[in-house]
């Protein structure tokens, strides 16, 4: 079987309100190349990645040869080569950029011809909610339902704003960072949630992106929790809402936070931002398969 390169995106789950099944993918990229060998190996061309195990116990071949068997497969020992652009346990959706990685090995050395519909559904399996696993696989603003098997879900690619994440210098592991939210909510606030991720769908839509903006920051089922986690957070929020952006919200699980804003105010945004310490601000796009 010969070799295969895989550019796979980040994502950023939630935009604000949408916890566990909104995301959007974007430009930023895990890089592999794969190919036969005679055991499994990866080479990490980027040091910030040699924290990662670099054999079977690495996500990319331990996600590949669980799909594999699977379909009653065997996963062959492959060499990955393998780069990032994606920062770690930052909120931009590394794990599942690695599960998905493993995912299309499988399917490309054990030959399995899987659909896009197959490949979250895959990925959910393993991570959960599809609010990274599906934009991931999809490209565009990611809109999706999993529970146990069952996965509806819509992508929409025709999107007019602009994005800016700001990433601090520290990771929060996703797991804990869930651990900070309630074990249940009461019904109203799940009444109001639910009607203003209604409301803010269709503002996103029809392109109200004002409207969806103020929306997406009235989240109660994650944001209020995790805010403390990231003390960047209220500063670089200001700083953006101040420069007319549309909103600010936590990428995923944090600590990084993103702003979608008109293009014509993200270069004044970036510029205000930058004056804030210890955190990386870079204009991302969001990416179209
Ligand atoms: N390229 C990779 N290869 C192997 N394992 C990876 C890779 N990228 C991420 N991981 C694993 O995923 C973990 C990070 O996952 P975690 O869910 O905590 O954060 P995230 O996916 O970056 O952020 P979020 O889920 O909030 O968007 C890493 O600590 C590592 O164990
Ligand atoms: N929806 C997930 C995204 C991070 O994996 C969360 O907020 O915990």
């Amino acid at each position: 079987m010969k070799e295969i390169n895989l550019k796979i995106p980040a994502t950023s789950a939630n935009l604000g309100l949408g916890f566990d099944s909104i995301g959007v993918a974007v430009t930023k990229f895990l890089k592999i190349k794969a190919y036969p060998s005679a055991e499994f190996k990866i080479e990490f061309l980027n040091p910030e990645l040699k924290i990662l195990p670099a054999g079977e116990d690495n996500l990319v071949i331990s996600t590949a040869k669980s799909i594999a068997l699977k379909y009653n497969k065997e996963m062959p020992p492959v060499t990955v080569e393998m780069d990032s652009e994606i920062p770690l346990a930052h909120g931009l959706g590394s794990s599942s950029s690695a599960i998905v990685a493993g995912i299309e090995l499988a399917a490309h050395f054990c030959e399995l011809n899987l659909s896009d519909h197959d490949k979250i559904m895959l990925g959910c399996d393993i991570e959960g909610h599809p609010d990274n696993i599906g934009p991931c696989i999809t490209g565009g603003v990611f809109v999706g339902y999993y529970n146990h098997g069952e996965l509806y879900y819509h992508v929409l690619d025709d999107v007019d704003f602009s994005l800016v994440v700001s990433v601090p210098n520290y990771m929060i592991n996703t797991n804990e960072a869930r651990r900070a939210l309630p074990d249940s909510y009461d019904r109203q606030t799940a009444v109001n949630q639910n009607a203003i991720n209604n409301v803010m769908l269709f503002s996103l839509f029809n392109k109200e992106y004002v409207d969806m903006g103020k929306l997406m920051m009235k989240d109660q089922f994650h944001e209020i929790y995790r805010k403390p986690l990231i003390k960047e957070f209220d500063d670089i929020k200001e700083s953006a809402l101040k420069n007319d952006a549309y909103a600010t919200v936590i990428s995923g699980a944090g600590p990084s936070v993103m702003t979608l804003c008109h293009p014509n105010d993200l270069q004044g945004i970036l510029e205000d931002l930058e004056k804030i310490d210890n955190v990386e601000h870079e204009e991302l796009e969001i990416y179209k398969k």
